[in-house]
């Protein structure tokens, strides 16, 4: 097995170096890791093929540097809802401290440390730009003329993830606007800045730079986290703008200029009315893009620039929506669309990854639902935190997206400040809690909570929604008074009430 990082070059005559492992994985982000280390965990070999910093969009650029860029002021904002600890802040968020941890969550956007892992973990790298060249094989340019020729004997595993999506609008590209990486890297903190999207990664920045001292301008076409419980995005909207963000919901961006001093010109368009904001600093966040547009996909007949398509085995699907000849290719993570958040990846990764050992050694893949090769959760319970003040944690099926699926839902709120837990949490607490049942299987298929603090409570939702937990059992499951968890004691009494 190779247990050394491994440099790209050519042999002495010329000729590309070559390498053969069972497995070869695209992208060395968080999920082109975990399949590595479990094909490896379990005897086989493999290789990574990275072209930028190993560790991926989330170590960098992405989850863990937004999470601190947003911590300081969340301990601060939960400091001031308690009368003993608020007289004791008397000054805002020291900026440059933030960005200085920011930086070290970022690992200084520096790899060393990954690559270390990857080294002891017994996985190969190989440093540059991977494309297929046909069938098994993978052609590494490191960007200064070496090329490696990779093949694999059991499985090429595309987890390139993607890149900030920037629309068609006029003058936008030439206004170089941020995309979330040059936002969650900045080292200053614009006076004004303009955010572009109502999702997740618009509302967290927004919450951070204002935070940081922004004045922020959010351009919300679509509403403020569309696809959440409207509770919670009113919750959010609500903070946002107590917070001093001036919310546009429905304003859509037409036409962007940068002018010779830096400024930014934004043509907004609110209904019937056009109108100009002015900023510093214009993030985009509207989404994202496959990086496969440099893949050799056309290679082995596939469409460049698009997601890639798998079934439910993360097996690459051609057009006609079948499997590629020989079951060589799969795809991970964010490129297949499947659920764009790093646990989920991870979790697609290990069940890809024992999938990939069990065919290896002829042994029995077990993908029927919830099997130990499944990723039914992609489906079912999809957990997910968005870390505003108040965060939003939710996972499964809005109340919306139950009825859309044809199920026969109850749907149970409760307000969360009501709960002794809470209020002893925080003065003035305010949050509310949804649980969405299946009224046929009597189980829980869907739970949204928003409030301050309450992104731990998720998991004993997943735990209720994955275990397919019936109704009548959940009452057995006691939360300790005076806990935030208590809303689950309401919420159940609420529905045998309302039955
Ligand atoms: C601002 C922001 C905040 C986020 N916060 C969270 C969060 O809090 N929690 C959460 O769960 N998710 C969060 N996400 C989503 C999360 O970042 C992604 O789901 C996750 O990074 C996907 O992992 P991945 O391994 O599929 O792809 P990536 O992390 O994008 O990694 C793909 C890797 O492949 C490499 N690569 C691409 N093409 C090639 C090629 N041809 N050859 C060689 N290498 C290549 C890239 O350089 C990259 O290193 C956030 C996203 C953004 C943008
Ligand atoms: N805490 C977390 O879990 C976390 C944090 C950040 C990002 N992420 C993940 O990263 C991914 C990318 O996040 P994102 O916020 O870029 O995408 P998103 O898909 O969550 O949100 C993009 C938003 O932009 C809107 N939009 C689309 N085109 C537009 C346009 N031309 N003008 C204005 N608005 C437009 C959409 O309606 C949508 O609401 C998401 O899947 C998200 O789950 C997760």
């Amino acid at each position: 097995m190779t247990t050394e990082a491994v440099q790209t070059g050519e042999h002495p005559t010329g000729e590309p170096a070559g390498a053969t492992y069972d497995v070869v994985v695209i992208g060395a982000g968080p999920v082109g890791e975990n399949v590595a280390d479990r094909v490896v965990q379990a005897g086989l070999t493999a290789a990574v093929v990275e072209r930028e910093l190993v560790g991926g969009e989330c170590s960098y650029w992405a989850c863990m540097p937004t999470k601190a860029l947003l911590r300081s002021a969340a301990v601060l904002n939960a400091a001031r809802r308690v009368p003993g600890a608020a007289q004791a802040v008397v000054g805002g968020v020291d900026t440059r401290a933030v960005l200085d941890r920011r930086d070290a969550f970022a690992s200084h956007w520096d790899d060393e440390g990954q690559v270390a892992w990857l080294r002891s973990a017994g996985i190969a790298l190989h440093r540059g730009r991977g494309r297929l060249t046909a069938p098994r094989t993978v052609q590494v340019d490191d960007g200064h003329g070496r090329t490696v020729v990779l093949t694999a004997r059991h499985a090429v595993v595309v987890a390139t993830g993607t890149s900030a999506l920037v629309p068609d609008v006029t003058g936008l590209r030439r206004a170089a606007p941020w995309t979330s990486r040059e936002a969650v890297a900045a080292d200053t903190v614009p006076d004004r800045l303009a955010v572009l999207g109502g999702g997740v990664v618009a509302v967290e920045v927004a919450t951070a730079y204002s935070a940081l001292g922004s004045a922020v301008t959010l351009l919300a076409r679509d509403g403020v986290l569309p696809r959440s419980e409207p509770f919670a995005a009113q919750h959010v909207t609500d903070a946002l703008r107590a917070a001093g963000v001036e919310v546009r919901l429905g304003a859509a961006l037409t036409a962007a200029d940068r002018d010779g001093t830096g400024q930014l010109h934004l043509t907004v368009e609110d209904g019937e009315q056009v109108d100009h904001v002015e900023a510093d600093e214009l993030l985009v966040a509207v989404g994202r893009t496959p990086n496969t547009a440099d893949l050799g996909l056309e290679s082995v007949g596939l469409k460049p620039g698009a997601w890639l398509a798998v079934d439910d085995d993360l097996r690459v699907l051609d057009e006609g929506g079948r499997p590629l000849a020989g079951d060589w290719l799969y795809a991970a993570g964010d490129v297949n669309h499947r659920v764009l958040l790093t646990h989920q990846g991870k979790y697609q990764a290990r069940a890809l990854g024992d999938a990939l050992v069990a065919r290896a050694r002829g042994e029995h893949v077990d993908d029927a639902p919830w099997g130990r090769h499944a990723v039914t959760a992609d489906e079912r319970a999809v957990p997910q935190v968005v870390f505003t003040d108040p965060e939003v944690a939710s996972v499964g099926l809005t109340a919306a997206a139950a009825r859309a699926a044809g199920l026969r839902v109850r749907v149970v709120d409760h307000d969360l400040g009501a709960v002794a837990g809470a209020a002893v949490h925080a003065d003035g607490y305010r949050g509310q809690a949804r649980m969405v049942v299946d009224e046929d299987r009597g189980v829980l298929v869907g739970f949204t909570v928003v409030g301050p603090d309450v992104a731990e409570l998720l998991h004993a939702a997943t735990i209720a929604v994955v275990g397919e937990v019936p109704i009548d059992r959940l009452r057995h499951a006691v939360p300790a008074f005076p806990t935030i968890s208590e809303v689950w004691l309401r919420l159940l009494e609420t529905y045998t009430r309302t039955a």
